[in-house]
């Protein structure tokens, strides 16, 4: 390997009150006592059984340089955003002594990140967090931007906090060990970047949408896929970057990194989180393109782009047709709503989003309908 050709390390600015750095390349461990920050004496790391391997590595590096280092096991996926998994993390932070110079470093997917935000944000009212994302999902959105959330009964993410993390480090090397099932759900949040920001996002995947997805363990360190990759990476977090940069609290222009979202969790609570959020979000925006196109803000050809790249990419573009009340029922307590008022993030065009408040029941219906399985195409409801 020419090292002219080595992945060059980027480097992302988060901006607001609490500026940090997303870091994107390869071989970074290095730069993690850095963002960690001075005085900090104990770190617990926080990860799957899946990623020990990955998560003893980080642990051994800390030990070496110093710091008292633990290691904390979380199960996998949306079983680790639980309340009695936080309960679990808090109780090791409390036997272990931590204190307010003390700091979390999370790895692993988004579902580990956000509890690790989350019980960072909580631990003494809050220490030191630096997320190391492992999935391409974790990189482009969950680990950037500081919301953090663990799921209750009711809902996907109702209960959380904003906390921005004092860095983060996206090494691509993670990324060749992740199933392609799980690459793809991450396209889906990336997908969400190019329709609501960023165009040249949608360009780069609709060019080679086949090459994208074959990327697997074959991502040739400095070679030309991950040229690409890297590109869809760091577009995507300067998307997420600017947003939340001028909105950390999600009063305004966040919401907008929600499009797709409310009938995403709807999926996903449904279906008992056995469904990867990232492919709800892709459903989600095939949803919220549709009742675009039938509230009359929308351009068919828009809404048939949506179908187009997420299923160039093998995402899902449908759900069952059977599931109406109890999707709307949750739908109800997604956060953007306000009382009785469902409020939805749709697009006018590519890269320019919009509210669509208070729907028509009528409308919203109508929207199922198109997406869902067997629905008839071309469209057949009437305005
Ligand atoms: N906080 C935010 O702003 C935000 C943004 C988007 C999504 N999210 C949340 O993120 C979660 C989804 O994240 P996700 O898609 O990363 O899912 P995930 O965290 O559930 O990880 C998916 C799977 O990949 C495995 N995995 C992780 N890294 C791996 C690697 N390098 N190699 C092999 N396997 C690996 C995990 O063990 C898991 O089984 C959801 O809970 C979603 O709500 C949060
Ligand atoms: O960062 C945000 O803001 C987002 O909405 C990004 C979403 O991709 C992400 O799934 C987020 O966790 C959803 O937030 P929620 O407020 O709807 O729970
Ligand atoms: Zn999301």
């Amino acid at each position: 390997m020419n090292d002219l050709n080595r992945t060059t390390t980027r480097v992302v600015r988060v901006g607001g009150d609490q500026p940090y750095d997303v870091v994107l390349g390869r071989r970074l461990l290095g730069e993690l006592p850095a963002l960690l920050g001075d005085g900090v004496r104990r770190v617990l790391v926080i990860a799957t059984q899946a990623m020990a391997a990955s998560a003893e590595a980080v642990r051994a590096d800390l030990a070496e340089s110093g710091y008292e280092a633990l290691l904390a096991e979380v199960p996998d996926a949306e079983g680790a955003k639980t309340a009695e998994v936080a309960g679990f993390c808090w109780q090791v932070l409390g036997q272990a002594n931590f204190t307010r110079s003390d700091a979390i470093v999370s790895l692993g997917g988004g579902a580990t990140t956000d509890l690790a935000g989350f019980v960072a944000s909580t631990w003494l009212r809050g220490i030191t967090v630096v997320h190391i994302p492992t999935t391409l999902l974790g990189m482009v959105d969950a680990a950037v931007g500081g919301k953090t959330a663990i799921n209750t009964a009711e809902g996907k993410n109702l209960v959380g906090t904003f906390y921005p993390p004092a860095g983060v480090l996206c090494d691509l090397a993670a990324l060749e060990s992740l199933p392609t099932f799980d690459f793809v759900a991450g396209l889906g949040e990336v997908i969400k970047c190019g329709f609501i920001a960023d165009p040249r996002i949608l360009e780069l995947i609709e060019a080679d949408p086949a090459g994208i997805v074959a990327r697997g363990g074959k991502l040739a360190e400095g070679g030309t896929s991950e040229d690409v990759l890297l590109e869809l990476i760091e577009r995507s977090v300067r998307v997420k970057a600017a947003v939340v940069g001028e909105d950390l609290t999600d009063h305004g222009a966040r919401e907008i990194l929600n499009y797709g979202h409310t009938f995403a969790h709807a999926i996903e609570q449904v279906e008992r989180y056995s469904w990867r959020h990232g492919a709800a979000v892709s459903v989600g925006m095939v949803f919220a393109a549709e009742l675009a196109r039938l509230a009359g803000r929308l351009a068919d050809d828009v809404v048939d782009r949506h179908r187009a790249i997420l299923t160039s990419v093998g995402l899902p573009v449908s759900y069952r047709g059977d599931r109406w009340d109890k999707l709307l029922g949750v739908m109800r307590r997604d956060k953007k709503t306000r009382g009785d008022l469902l409020r939805f993030v749709v697009l006018e065009a590519v890269a320019k989003p919009a509210r669509l408040e208070g729907p028509d029941p009528v409308l919203l219906a109508a929207a199922y309908a198109e997406i869902s399985e067997g629905a008839p195409t071309p469209r057949t409801i009437p305005l």
